[in-house]
């Protein structure tokens, strides 16, 4: 048997579809704002997506594209002004950030409830405690996806194998809001294969391509792959785009998302149903579980 495939496409679409209502029924069209630094080819190509789907959705989308050399003191100050104005609903800055530059300092000085990734200690303790606010674009994202196709979290005995703060921690959190019953595997872990054959879901979030063998997943499982590595072509071929799990995993795996058209756009979509959010909380309502 071969696994039902979850493209991200339909499910950030219908996302989408809901953030662009949502954003009509407010008083203004949300604002985003993103800044970033230096011209990292992966960063500058993200941004502009990000941007262009903003504008589609109905959003309204700045970008600041500053120099590799532009100081702390200088981002931190672009940040405060941008807490302070209130036609600013969102605010995003791409990472990673150049060595100077402190992502902690930059990630505490944006106004939590402008704070569009859900980076912030503050939205990190909320959603720890399970509380509504803004989520890590990718998680949400995530769990938008799973409800779309209508695959059970409740009670689901899930591993996610990766601790990052941008995906792994908030996940996990995430999964646990929604009474999954959750495991947290990393590099340190011995036998990652037999804690990630337990899982009914598993999603994986390393970094490390095909990391996840067929062997290492349980029959009937729904496997989530947020890796998104870049491997050379062979003989001078062209560059492509793999994940951290085995394409072979499908022989096994009930249902599985692939890598590109997966978890990806789920991440865009979600970042600007935050800024509908933000803007909503700061009209008066509530953020999200
Ligand atoms: N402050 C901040 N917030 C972020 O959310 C953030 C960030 N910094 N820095 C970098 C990572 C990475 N990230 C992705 C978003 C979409 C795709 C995406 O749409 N990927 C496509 C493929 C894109 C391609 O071809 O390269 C796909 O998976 O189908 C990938 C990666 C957001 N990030």
């Amino acid at each position: 048997m071969t696994a039902r495939l979850l493209p991200g496409a339909p499910a950030a679409a219908a996302l989408l579809a809901d953030v662009a209502a949502r954003a009509a029924r407010l008083p203004a069209p949300p604002r985003l704002v993103m800044v970033r630094l230096g011209d990292d080819p992966a960063s500058v190509s993200y941004v502009r997506g990000k941007d262009r789907q903003a504008r589609a959705a109905g959003l309204e989308s700045t970008v600041h594209a500053l120099p590799e050399a532009t100081t702390q003191a200088e981002l931190l100050a672009l940040i405060a002004g941008l807490n302070a104005d209130p036609a600013v609903n969102g605010i995003l800055v791409q990472l990673p950030l150049p060595a100077h530059v402190s992502e902690q300092a930059v990630l505490h000085a944006i106004d939590p409830r402008k704070d569009v990734d859900g980076f912030h200690p503050v939205n990190v303790g909320e959603l720890w405690a399970g509380r509504p606010a803004l989520r890590p674009c990718t998680p949400a994202g995530i769990l938008f996806l799973l409800d779309h196709y209508g695959l059970p979290v409740v009670g689901q005995r899930a591993v996610v194998v990766g601790r990052s703060h941008i995906v792994g921690r908030p996940l996990a959190g995430l999964l646990l809001n929604r009474d999954a019953t959750v495991t947290v595997a990393h590099s340190r872990t011995p036998d990652l294969a037999a804690v990630t054959r337990e899982a009914d879901l598993l999603c994986v979030a390393v970094g490390q391509p095909h990391l996840i063998t067929p062997g290492m997943v349980k029959a009937g499982a729904t496997v989530i792959d947020v890796g998104i590595n870049r491997v050379p072509g062979q003989d001078g071929g062209k560059a492509h785009l793999t994940g951290d799990v085995d394409p072979a995993v499908a022989e096994v795996a009930g249902a599985i998302t692939p890598v590109p058209g997966g978890v990806g756009p789920m991440t865009i979509a979600q970042l600007l149903a935050n800024t509908v959010t933000a803007a909503e909380m700061q009209a008066g309502g509530q953020g999200t579980r």
